[in-house]
């Protein structure tokens, strides 16, 4: 089960994450969120993150193809989760930007069928699906889980993460019932917005115990 935890703010948390055993750490390169970090920032914890075998993945929304290159060589990425209304065609432009390697993730806000059915047209252009609860005015980290009862039967044939308000108490039910190929918390593992309670992270872990994680 590959774990990434997203919205990390501080080196410390990083680094404690990390050894936990997540598989990625999420950085928001998202202005307007509270869990905002700039490049300098990302690079620092990046660096710090060398000896453990963890992916560092910044989140975007709705800008260019040549900004996120930007941020993505300078801060040292392994990924990049494109969390806007971010087309097809841009993924592809978004692939001859970014170096060979570079893992680029769709996230999709979930609230119908027809939003499932959409992400047909991003099969062959992006390496991982993320699935995420749809709630207006706010593009992610909102703590709501979508409608589980959608996905069933949901079968992408590319890898692919659940979020949404996943937390330590409802975790294993939601992989008991989605069967993801891995999940993505964030708020559900906070103290306030981009402050990381250890606490529940490692509870997470110890839920998920012997399953061990996959791929950074
Ligand atoms: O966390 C944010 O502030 C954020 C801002 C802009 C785009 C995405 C953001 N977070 C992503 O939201 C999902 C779910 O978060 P939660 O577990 O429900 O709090 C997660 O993938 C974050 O990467």
């Amino acid at each position: 089960m590959r774990v990434k935890i997203c919205g990390i703010t501080r080196d410390e948390d990083g680094e404690a994450i990390a050894r936990m055993g997540a598989s990625a750490l999420g950085f928001i390169c998202v202005p307007s969120s509270p869990r905002y970090v700039g490049v300098g920032q990302i690079r620092q914890m990046v660096d710090r993150l060398h000896s453990w075998r963890v992916g560092a993945i910044g989140v975007f929304a709705n800008v260019g193809t040549e900004p996120i290159g930007n941020v993505v060589r300078e801060a040292g990425l392994t990924g990049v989760q494109l969390h806007g209304d971010e087309t097809p065609e841009f993924c592809d432009r978004l692939r001859a930007e970014l170096a060979d390697g570079i893992e680029i993730i769709k996230a999709f806000r979930i609230k119908s069928e027809a939003d499932l059915e959409r992400t047909r047209l991003y099969r062959d252009r992006v390496d991982t699906f993320l699935l995420d609860a749809y709630h207006p005015g706010q593009l992610g980290g909102t703590g709501r889980q979508l409608d589980w009862t959608l996905l069933d039967g949901f079968d992408p044939g590319v890898p692919w993460l659940l979020a949404g308000g996943l937390n330590p108490d409802n975790v294993l039910t939601a992989i008991a019932r989605v069967r993801p190929t891995g999940i993505d918390l964030s708020s559900g593992v906070e103290r306030s917005p981009g402050i990381k309670d250890l606490a529940k992270v490692a509870r997470l872990f110890e839920q998920l115990g012997a399953r061990g994680q996959q791929r950074p």
